[in-house]
């Protein structure tokens, strides 16, 4: 793929270029984790879109550590989907987070802030971390949905799929960002890159959704797939993972404990109705490298 370059002052040139980066996953989840809390630069959605470009640090999430806005956190944190959007949640970017900051440190908690809240990380394996999510909400409002609806937990969409059953009614939640979670009997039937797209622009979701497709195996046991938002069908996404295990708690098919098998692994989640969620799962370091200046080099010049 064509590297896409970007035109930048020079002071914007000496920020990024050169600037070391992790490259992670969460799951399969792609993840670039970018240290900035010695800089007040705030990367651009045309930076994001750059640096998803660069072979070596494609990513589906890119994580920007800023210096804490917070008293007792560890970072303030952006998230950027690879085509530039922001989020407000990203769980398996959390935890890949929670290694990048404690990965040389004799504590087992770390505190991130992102757009959404505070988060707190708790290491409590070799490379397997457990994050409060916070709570989910199911509010019209905070999904966001464009318009009330007589009950968020089966919104008024549907999608008829040729020789399967039709996707219907999704269950709304906000874990940060927007959630809409498909129940199906089998999510491996569907192609979701076909139906994905349309469904996270639906006129429904102002700011769109993440699509998930969530077949309930036993009550502690959920197979999900998700068309993330601004990045496509990913190999595991952990703030779908936390909306599906909500969602299916929500409307009784599942414990308070189950497991969310994803096509690149497995989360657990935890929640309690009327309580927070908590997402525990790996985070695996890959290599570190650095931003190429020619990344950010004007060539229109
Ligand atoms: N992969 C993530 C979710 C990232 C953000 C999402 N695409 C959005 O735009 O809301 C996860 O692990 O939660």
């Amino acid at each position: 793929m064509p590297v896409p370059t970007l035109t930048l002052l020079d002071s914007q040139l000496n920020t990024l270029a050169n600037l070391p980066f992790l490259k992670m996953n969460g799951l399969g989840n792609e993840i670039v984790v970018l240290d900035l809390r010695h800089t007040s630069h705030i990367v651009t959605a045309d930076e994001a879109r750059a640096i998803a470009g660069f072979a070596r640090a494609g990513f589906d999430q890119l994580m920007v550590l800023h210096a804490p806005r917070s008293e007792g956190t560890d970072a303030f944190v952006r998230i950027y989907n690879n085509d530039g959007s922001e989020a407000g949640a990203c769980g398996n970017g959390t935890r890949c987070v929670a290694w990048a900051i404690l990965r040389n440190s004799d504590r087992d908690t770390a505190t991130v802030e992102t757009a959404a809240g505070l988060l707190v990380c708790q290491r409590v394996g070799d490379d397997v971390f457990s994050v409060d999510m916070g709570a989910p909400r199911f509010d019209w409002q905070d999904i966001p949905l464009a318009h009330d609806v007589a009950d968020t937990n089966a919104l008024p969409l549907r999608r008829d799929v040729p020789g399967l059953p039709a996707l219907d009614a999704p269950a709304g939640v906000s874990m940060g960002n927007p959630h809409a979670v498909f129940f199906v009997a089998d999510a491996a039937a569907y192609d979701l890159p076909a139906i994905g797209p349309g469904l996270e622009h639906d006129p429904l979701f102002p700011e769109r959704a993440n699509i998930s497709l969530a077949q309930v195996v036993d009550r502690q046991h959920i197979l999900l797939r998700v068309w993330e938002r601004g990045a496509g069908e990913t190999r595991a996404c952990g703030s779908g993972a936390c909306a599906a295990a909500v969602a299916a708690i929500r409307r009784g098919l599942a414990d308070e404990r189950v497991e969310v098998q994803l096509p690149g692994g497995s989360l657990i989640i935890d929640y309690r109705e009327g309580g927070t969620v908590r997402m525990t799962g790996p985070a695996e370091f890959e290599w570190r490298d650095s931003l190429p200046p020619s990344l950010f080099q004007d060539t229109a010049a």
